[in-house]
């Protein structure tokens, strides 16, 4: 039975939670998206758990499910935890006027979503497993944690506590390491859920005064992971509670693993002694993404999406939306559904022309420095060799790229520029200036590395 069949007004109910709901995704995916693809969604009603919605069209449809399904079942179960599935329909005109039976008008088994979680827990999302996950230098110290816990038999490291920035894939590894025990070892119980869930459902517990069983299920399981743990700073009695579970479950030999935004001791408003246990085990952290990193998310997020994306698309795309992993996901998806919508290909034109928005966000005001580093990283040479005095033809070339973006994309006079890279004359700026331009008109390979790099870097 669903608490909602016992309320009065379930659809403005349903409402209300839809709002909440909403406000989640546009935190994660950004106002663009969410308006673009889930505002059209109309929340019908909730019957035997699963939830039914329905779309303006079929290409909405698709588009929903196949890309932010599971993000919604999973923000749809944390507001209400009856739900357990979602199935979208086309709104069509004829069936509005109809009296058709929920059921009816949402048979078709593919259409739904089904939850996958243990019962206190919240669902995991499919996407999020260790196979999609792109290492690089800023997150290999924390993957290679996380697979060690979920691969070994007993608590190596305990807690494993892992942190970073927004949107850098601290949630993802997290369901990685519940999906990998999960399949390895489908009789442990594995409990995974936010820090506001834990809260949520321990004030639950103290109103309805049934403590005991919430201990009882939150002390039995073999792994229990707690995600964005710096939200229950400042709640005293919930740190308490939290406090005695971690203790219990280390003292079981049983894992815990935790997320946070900050490392155990810069955790603010946390109680010392949780500060310090929170720090007892294996502390990973996440560093912001590189150029590399965003590009190989690029490319594999691309390939899953079984999308042709210029080599340049993505080059730039990884150059300008440096923020982090989800803001990259973001973008791509909105070029695609663009591109999908006006039938057209995706060029650097069409590119810069969707994310407009996004870019100008991401953007700086540009300094001499930046275009030397964003060139150092480009042609993968170091800053010292880029000032210096050597003449390599792999470092020259790189330096007069630098000077001639300088030139053109900074109100920087010849000698200005000049004395950025160690003092150098401006008649060497202005012989760089040339040179680059002369290549550019006889290599077309060279004109568009050219390019990449100079959208790159506008305003
Ligand atoms: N290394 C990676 N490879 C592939 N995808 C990644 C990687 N890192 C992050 N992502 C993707 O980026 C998005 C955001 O990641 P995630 O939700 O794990 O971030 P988070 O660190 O938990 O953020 P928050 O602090 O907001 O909770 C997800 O869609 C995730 O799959």
């Amino acid at each position: 039975m669903t608490v909602l069949s016992t309320l009065p007004d379930s659809t403005e109910l349903l409402k209300i939670l839809w709002k909440e709901v909403s406000e989640k995704l546009i935190h994660e995916l950004g106002e663009t998206v969410f308006k673009s693809w889930l505002q059209p969604l109309n929340v019908e009603n909730l019957e035997d758990g699963c939830l039914y919605l329905t779309v303006p069209t079929r290409f909405v449809k698709d588009w929903v499910l196949a890309n932010y399904g599971e993000k919604l079942l999973y923000h749809w179960k944390a507001a209400l935890p009856e739900v357990k599935k979602l199935a979208i329909k086309v709104q069509s005109v004829a069936s509005e006027g109809l009296k058709i039976s929920p059921q009816d008008r949402f048979s078709s088994p593919e259409e739904t979503l089904d939850e996958q979680r243990e019962d206190v827990g919240a669902a995991l999302d499919s996407r999020f497993t260790f196979e999609n996950f792109v290492v690089g230098k800023p997150n290999e110290f924390a993957y290679a944690a996380a697979l060690r816990v979920a691969e070994s038999d007993a608590p190596l490291f305990n807690p494993l506590f892992l942190y970073g920035g927004v949107g850098l894939g601290k949630t993802h590894l997290m369901h990685a390491i519940a999906w990998h025990i999960k399949k390895v070892h489908p009789q442990r119980k594995v409990i995974y859920l936010s820090a506001e869930k834990f809260m949520y459902q321990f004030i639950r517990a103290l109103r309805y005064k049934d403590t005991v069983s919430f201990k009882e299920q939150f002390r039995t399981v073999d792994v229990l992971m707690i995600d964005d743990v710096q939200f229950i700073g400042g709640k005293e009695t919930t740190q308490e509670e939290f406090f005695h579970t971690f203790n219990a479950l280390v003292d079981n030999n049983r894992q815990v693993i935790m997320s946070a935004d900050k490392s155990p001791s810069d955790l603010e408003k946390m109680e010392e002694r949780l500060k310090s246990r929170l720090a007892w085990g294996l502390v990973a952290d996440i560093h912001p993404t590189t150029y590399e990193l965003r590009l190989g998310v690029l490319q594999a997020k691309a390939e899953s999406m079984k999308v042709d994306v210029p080599k340049e698309v993505m080059e730039f795309l990884a150059f300008k939306i440096s923020s982090n992993i989800r803001e990259l996901e973001g973008a791509l998806n909105r070029i695609v559904a663009h591109v999908t919508l006006v039938g057209r290909n995706i060029t650097l034109d069409t590119t810069q022309d969707v994310l407009r928005d996004l870019l100008r966000s991401n953007d700086r005001r540009l300094s001499v420095e930046d275009i030397q580093k964003h060139v150092c990283e480009f042609y993968n040479v170091k800053m010292s060799d880029l000032l210096s005095s050597r003449r390599l033809q792999n470092i020259v070339r790189p330096r007069q790229v630098a000077m001639y973006l300088s030139k053109i994309l900074t109100s920087k006079s010849l000698p200005e520029i000049g004395r950025k890279f160690s003092g150098r004359d401006h008649t060497t700026v202005l012989h760089a200036v040339k040179k680059i331009q002369e290549i550019s008109a006889k290599d077309g390979e060279f004109a568009s590395d050219i390019d990449i790099l100079r959208r790159s870097l506008e305003n």
